[in-house]
């Protein structure tokens, strides 16, 4: 049998604590989004839904590459504002790294301030990107052991790939990482007790990849060949051997955005 895990209920829990906070919070608490373009990317809107519900304060500011630096500095600055992200594509004639290094790290929503990168690695307190932490998150909401479990984390990206490999040590785990390169990833999947894929290459890992009983936690978002959203696990595949399953909806990205509101919140004691 395989226990589909609901990461909607988790966060649904997560966030009548959020709300409370907030409410009881001595002032608003407020995050600016800056984008380069004047529509605000789906993202955003997801993020506005949640923070509205939450009682945050979420708005939009819009930047040009000629301005970014003196707006980033201006509002991390401003202790009006607690939290910061820059949304949608980075102009390619600007360099991304030193606008990211102008935000405050301790404003910074998506953990992506190489201080908090490097706090990351180092195991120190810090703002940690959200997605990967959701899926810690998950499995231990659902009870799941990963102390001396092998972790296989497909894709080695900056939002989810990556910063699961320090997230998954310091749960003690054995981190083994599949990417593009990688040789033979059925054969050491079928190995793992959880694997958690982050790639967006529409259902890739079949049962073949899938040990009998182990967890399966799947991140990846893409549209498949009909143009619907598909994730990177063939589920009707994996239904049945896996222990347990997080589905593409329903499961990492509803708690990945309460994991984002989350962290800022939890700053406000
Ligand atoms: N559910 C959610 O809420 C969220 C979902 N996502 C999704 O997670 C996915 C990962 O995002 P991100 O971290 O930015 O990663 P990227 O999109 O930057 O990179 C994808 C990674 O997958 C690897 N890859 C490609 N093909 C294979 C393969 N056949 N086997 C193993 N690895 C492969 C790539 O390898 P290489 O490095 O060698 O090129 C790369 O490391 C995306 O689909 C994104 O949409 C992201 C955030 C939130
Ligand atoms: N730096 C970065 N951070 C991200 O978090 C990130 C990203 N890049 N790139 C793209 C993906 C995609 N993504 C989604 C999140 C929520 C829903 C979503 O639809 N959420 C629904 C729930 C859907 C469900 O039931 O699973 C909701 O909030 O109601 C979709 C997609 C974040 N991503």
């Amino acid at each position: 049998m395989t226990v589909i895990m609901d990461g909607k209920k988790i966060s649904a829990e997560l966030q009548d604590g959020l709300k409370r906070k907030v409410s009881e919070a001595a002032e608003d608490i407020r995050v600016v989004t800056l984008g380069f373009h004047e529509t605000p990317s789906f993202l955003y809107k997801r993020r506005k839904k949640l923070a509205d519900k939450l009682g945050i304060v979420y708005d939009y500011h819009l930047i040009s590459p000629a301005d970014s630096h003196e707006i980033m500095t201006a509002f991390s600055q401003n202790q009006k504002i607690s939290g910061l992200v820059l949304d949608g594509e980075i102009p390619d004639s600007l360099d991304e790294f030193s606008l990211r290094l102008a935000m405050a790290p301790d404003k910074d929503m998506e953990g992506f301030h190489p201080i908090n990168q490097g706090k990351l690695l180092l195991g120190e307190k810090g703002l940690v990107p959200p997605t990967p932490l959701a899926a810690i998150a998950l499995l231990k909401a659902y009870d799941i052991p990963i102390n001396g479990k092998h972790v296989v984390v497909f894709g080695r990206g900056k939002v989810v790939g990556k910063p699961l490999i320090p997230l998954l040590l310091k749960e003690n785990a054995t981190v083994t990482v599949l990417h593009s390169r990688s040789k033979e990833p059925e054969k050491i999947a079928s190995q793992a007790d959880i694997v958690i894929s982050a790639v967006g290459k529409p259902r890739f890992i079949n049962g073949d990849y899938i040990k009998e009983g182990a967890v399966v936690v799947d991140i990846g978002m893409s549209t498949d060949e009909s143009g619907n959203l598909s994730g990177d696990v063939d589920s009707d595949a994996v239904m049945g051997k896996a222990g347990y399953l997080s589905l593409v909806k329903g499961g990492i990205s509803p708690l990945g955005l309460t994991m984002f509101m989350k962290q800022i919140v939890d700053q406000y004691k």
